[in-house]
């Protein structure tokens, strides 16, 4: 992927022949996904086992999608953010229309988002949502086997009950020439993200502090693995939660598919001990995923969050840098 000059973004080809766990290429690739996520707290995964067919109609389908009617949009809620239907607003973009399908591997599920936009069943729609949703899933629980395998860690580690809702999102183009935000900068509040485009690109990544680079010529068959504050507070610090946004130019419609990991209600985030010692002391609490899940987007005034909030919420002191 081409970038800003100096900052080589972490490009990691997952071959089929390093996927066996336990072998040379699999043990040189976690190390790989370790150090991307210690230093960038992302990095593009290329990967064709998610069909460039099955992710090419899913991207046609979100077209058709976008032009159910707002009536209909509009039943798509939900009390848990990320889940219901945001059209253009003023609190994330004019630009920027999103639909969540909550717990995306489960037919049933994306049959009742489905019914909801098309009361007439939308059977293509289903397939693909729920053929995408699932292999996203998948793809995610094997970046942490990596995560846990480079860490020496136990199986059992970061083992817990969730779900993955699945983000179907629309930026239209600015003004001709403007360049504007089309989704305000923040970290995750999911466990961890996998993020796809439909090649125009937008999204951008805040490295060293401050500086800020744009994830141009992302690869048709590639994901953006993003470490969320979860991830980061379970890591005991190590890996980091990527402060990122979206920027947007040109005159295409830019869509984009999120699947975020999303624990069920009574998971505890918590830190191995293998990863706490003398150089390495706590630095969280251990926490309720809901309760600073809720705490997060309790205030719309702190959705643009790059950290702080992780902090705020469960730091022991002296709070950690993201
Ligand atoms: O649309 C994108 O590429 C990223 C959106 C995002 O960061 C989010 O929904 O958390
Ligand atoms: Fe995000």
């Amino acid at each position: 992927m081409s970038l800003d000059a100096k900052i080589e973004f972490p490009v990691i080809e997952f071959r089929s022949s390093d996927l066996e766990r336990g072998t040379n290429g699999w043990h040189q690739l976690c190390k790989k996904v370790r150090e991307a996520c210690e230093t960038f707290g992302c990095f593009e995964v290329v990967n064709d086992t998610i069909s460039t067919e099955v992710r090419e109609e899913m991207f046609r389908l979100m077209k058709e999608l976008v032009e159910v009617p707002v009536e209909r949009k509009q039943k798509n809620t939900s009390p848990l953010p990320y889940r219901g239907w945001i059209g253009p607003c003023a609190q994330v973009s004019l630009l920027y229309e999103g639909f969540g399908i909550g717990d995306v591997s489960n037919f049933d599920s994306v049959k009742d988002f489905a019914q909801l936009m098309w009361p007439e069943g939308h059977p293509r729609f289903c397939d693909t949502a729920h053929t995408m949703g699932t292999q996203l899933e998948v793809l995610n629980k094997l970046i942490w086997l990596m995560l846990i395998d480079s860490y020496g860690l136990e199986d059992e580690s970061l083992k817990m009950n969730y779900t993955t809702l699945m983000r179907m999102m629309k930026y239209m183009p600015p003004p001709p020439g403007e360049y504007e935000i089309g989704f305000f900068a923040h970290t995750d509040k999911p466990v961890s993200t996998l993020i796809c485009e439909n090649q125009i690109s937008g999204l951008e990544i805040e490295v060293n502090g401050g500086q800020w680079i744009r994830l141009s010529n992302l690869s048709p068959s590639s994901f953006v693995f993003v470490v969320g504050d979860p991830l980061k507070a379970w890591s005991n610090g190590r890996l980091k939660a990527v402060n990122h946004k979206v920027m947007i130019r040109g005159d295409k419609d830019r869509f984009s598919i999120a699947a975020f990991v999303i624990p069920n209600k009574g998971t505890v985030i918590k830190t191995p001990k293998e990863l706490i010692d003398e150089q390495h002391p706590r630095v969280f609490k251990d926490f309720d995923f809901m309760e600073f899940f809720s705490f997060a987007f309790s205030d719309p005034e702190r959705r643009s969050d790059s950290g702080q909030l992780l902090n705020e919420f469960a730091a022991l002191s002296p709070p950690v840098s993201n």
